[in-house]
């Protein structure tokens, strides 16, 4: 990991560059599978998914026999804490329902603001180097208190042709309506154009490696709306001497065990809790099952040292870092003043891990810094808001002669018509 003192404003950009890959590195595959997929339909799917899953499928989706299996595939104690989670996350989305907006803004203008469901919405599950079912259920639970009418899952296969079975359990409990056994870039094609049997979707959801995040922002030259760039893992910390060194190591290496191009970055004011984090990480990662990830990790890693928490602040919030966990002695100047992160975990008895899983929010987050334009997936996601007006004789009244005005004035004699001819009915 490499530690920086004080750098000066002039190299923050250089210092907190994501190790990712660019749009445009990655274009032209995606391009060419999209093409491929709109042309050929399930023939394509299933090339790309031999080419880059090494199974060749005959069928694309989970069979209800597959479904009894994995139902009798996963543990009591497997069962229990996807309940326990399925109930958090229901509760903290279910809680961000919100009612009808109405308002009469002139005497006899009614207006109001109704949400409605995105009816067809795909998911999408990371498979690649683990079987990320967690993500059903962030992905799915919201999905179903929207009203989503088709939620369609796809996720990659094993070799084997076989999803995991918590992944086929979870989306069970929580409403999916089918699961595709395709991943990466030709999953996201299938959702965007449909083929043969793949429906095509308005929304795609759900996070993912580089491939999957880039296919996801070219879904959109095709009409298809996404949840956000969710890509490859990150976490900032900003600690002080009131941190504990363990914790605080334990956290950078959860987010790094996630791929080779996540990153994690610690922030400090403090040499000693640098130094005591950067011993704490050579020693635990040395017991990771996942060591070879999380070491390629951590080389794209940082340990900075700023003077002042006002320093620290503003470096984190140029940033703007997927998850940001605060220990510090002074964790409300942190939380009032950070303006771009995805999800926020305040104190030593938070671990990132607790929303990745259970804590009740959303890990589902956006990366590369798009946390300074996008929220996380939340209920409104899955939502969209309709507004209505219904305006009285009275009010057209009250109104009319402005709209006339408005209109007269952007040359649109239609549009003044409209309301002249409805004036003069009511003289
Ligand atoms: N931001 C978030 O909210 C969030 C949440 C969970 C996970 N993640 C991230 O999701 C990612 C999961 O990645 P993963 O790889 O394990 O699973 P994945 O399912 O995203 O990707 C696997 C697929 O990538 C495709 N692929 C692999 N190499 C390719 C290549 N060279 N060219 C074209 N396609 C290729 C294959 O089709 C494969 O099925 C991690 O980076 C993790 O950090 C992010
Ligand atoms: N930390 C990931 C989001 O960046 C989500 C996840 C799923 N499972 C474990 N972690
Ligand atoms: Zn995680």
């Amino acid at each position: 990991m490499n530690t920086i003192i004080n750098p000066p404003k002039t190299d923050w950009l250089k210092i907190l560059q994501r190790p990712t890959q660019t749009v445009e590195a990655i274009e032209e595959t995606v391009n060419a599978i999209f093409d491929d997929v709109k042309l050929n339909g399930n023939d394509a799917v299933k090339r790309y998914t031999s080419i880059f899953d090494g199974v060749a499928l005959n069928d694309l989706f989970v069979s209800n026999e597959e479904v009894i299996e994995a139902e009798k595939l996963v543990s009591n104690d497997l069962k229990a804490a996807i309940q326990l989670s399925k109930e958090n996350i229901f509760k903290f989305h279910n809680a961000q329902k919100t009612k009808k907006v109405l308002i009469e803004t002139t005497e006899g203008v009614a207006c109001w603001q109704e949400k409605r469901s995105i009816q067809k919405v795909g998911l999408y599950i990371p498979g690649g180097t683990a079987p990320l079912f967690s993500s059903v259920l962030m992905l799915a639970i919201p999905a179903k208190i929207a009203g989503c009418r088709e939620i369609i899952l796809a996720t990659p296969p094993n070799k084997k042709g076989k999803i995991n079975p918590a992944i086929i359990y979870a989306a069970q409990q929580c409403g999916v309506t089918k699961i595709i056994k395709v991943g990466g870039i030709q999953a996201i094609a299938g959702l965007t154009f449909g083929t043969e049997t793949i429906p095509k979707v308005y929304k795609i959801f759900g996070p993912g490696n580089q491939y999957v995040t880039v296919a996801k922002q070219l879904a959109t030259k095709y009409g298809v709306a996404i949840d956000m760039p969710a890509g490859p893992s990150e976490l900032l910390v900003v600690a002080d001497e009131t941190a504990d060194a363990s914790f605080v190591a334990s956290d950078l290496l959860s987010q790094a065990e996630h791929g080779t191009d996540s990153q994690v970055i610690l922030v400090a004011n403090s040499m000693q809790i640098l130094n005591e984090v950067a011993v704490e990480i050579e020693k635990q990662i040395e017991n990771l099952s996942r060591k070879k990830i999380a070491s390629k990790a951590i080389e794209n890693s940082k340990l900075i040292y700023v003077e002042t928490k006002e320093i620290a602040l503003e470096l984190i919030n140029e940033y703007g870092p997927e998850h940001f966990i605060v220990c510090t002695n002074d964790n409300d100047f942190y939380v009032s003043g950070i303006e771009n992160a995805g999800s926020v975990f305040i104190g030593n008895y938070t671990p990132e891990s607790a929303g990745d899983y259970a804590s009740g929010t959303n890990h589902t987050l956006p990366t590369n810094g798009y946390t300074k334009a996008y929220s996380g997936v939340n209920l409104d996601s899955f939502l969209k808001a309709i507004s209505f007006q219904k305006i009285s004789k009275k009010g057209i009244k009250n109104i009319g002669s402005a709209i006339e005005i408005l209109a007269e004035a952007e040359g649109l004699d239609a549009h003044k018509n409209a309301v002249t001819l409805r004036l003069k009915s009511l003289e």
